[in-house]
């Protein structure tokens, strides 16, 4: 047991926080080291175990992220943007593998991230789940086969709570939609139309999201021509899909040599 590679999770009170945890704890491939939050918050000091109504499982909630990952090989981080940033240059300075799942990332902070992984292994998705990479590449696929005759637009539908949007699978789908038409996905994104927005640009990808109730995730790719229609649908139904991803990446990152990877890399997709 002790020579398993010894987790830290971020965001440990989270919606994903706590599956991530949970994943850890049950799944015998690795030990669970430690557990961050925010400073002030109120699990800090706490034993994760019992913030999750269960017996104690000897890891306090802390907000040290440095001593947390001095005894730890990768940390999975599914928390917010500013706070990942800052992970990702400690998880290269304590050379531990940093999985992240944070989404609503802006160019900036993924420079930021780029530059840790010259230090250390990086997996980064937008969705960490077998399916949703899955989607990815068929999108990409059937966006190469076909002509801007048939207009894109990727729909996502989230719980209330969710803070950015597109979600990040959505962007991800665009990029693979983008890519399979060997076009630049800045230059043709609509995102967000409202009032008169006239008519649809040929080639455009737009992008649709729906915010409401406990949501956990569905995202579907439409390609709408002239009297017929191809939709790629995935719905997420439990988070566990995205934490035993994450896990997998973690375990996937030892012995990798650092670098900026996601997790086409880490399923052989
Ligand atoms: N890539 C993927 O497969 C998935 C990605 N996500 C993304 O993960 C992120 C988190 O989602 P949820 O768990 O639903 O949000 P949440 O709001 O429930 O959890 C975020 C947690 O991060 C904590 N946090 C914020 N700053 C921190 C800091 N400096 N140090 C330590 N902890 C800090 C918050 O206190 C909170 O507990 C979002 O960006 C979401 O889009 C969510 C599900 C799957
Ligand atoms: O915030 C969420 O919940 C999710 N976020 C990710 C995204 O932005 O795509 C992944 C998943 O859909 C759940």
């Amino acid at each position: 047991m002790d020579n398993l590679p010894g987790i830290v999770v971020a965001g440990a009170s989270g919606r994903m926080g706590q599956m991530l945890v949970r994943t850890v704890l049950s799944s015998g491939k690795a030990r669970l080291v430690g557990c961050l939050e925010r400073p002030g918050h109120g699990w800090i000091g706490r034993d994760i175990g019992e913030c999750l109504g269960g017996a104690a499982v000897g890891v306090l909630v802390t907000d040290d992220p440095l001593a947390a990952l001095a005894k730890a090989q990768a940390l999975l981080d599914f928390t917010a943007p500013a706070a990942t940033v800052a992970f990702s240059g400690l998880c290269a300075q304590a050379r531990a593998v940093h999985v992240i799942g944070t989404t609503g990332l802006e160019a900036g902070d993924i420079a930021a991230i780029n530059r840790a992984a010259h230090h250390a292994v990086i997996v980064r998705a937008g969705n960490m789940s077998l399916g949703v990479n899955l989607l990815v590449r068929l999108t990409q696929k059937v966006a190469q086969a076909l002509d801007a005759d048939w207009d894109i637009e990727v729909v996502e539908a989230h719980h209330r709570r969710k803070v950015d949007a597109p979600s990040g699978t959505a962007l991800m789908l665009g990029q693979a939609a983008a890519d399979g038409r060997g076009v630049d996905l800045d230059a043709v994104r609509d995102a967000g139309r409202d009032g008169i927005t006239g008519a649809r640009r040929r080639g455009d990808i737009g992008f649709a999201s729906i915010r409401g109730g406990d949501i956990v995730g569905e995202h579907e790719v439409i390609f709408a021509a002239d009297g017929e229609r191809i939709a790629l649908r995935h719905v997420a139904t439990d988070r566990a899909i995205f934490a035993r991803g994450a896990l997998k990446a973690a375990l996937w990152g030892q012995g990798q040599k650092p670098g900026a990877y996601d997790m086409m890399d880490v399923l052989g997709l």
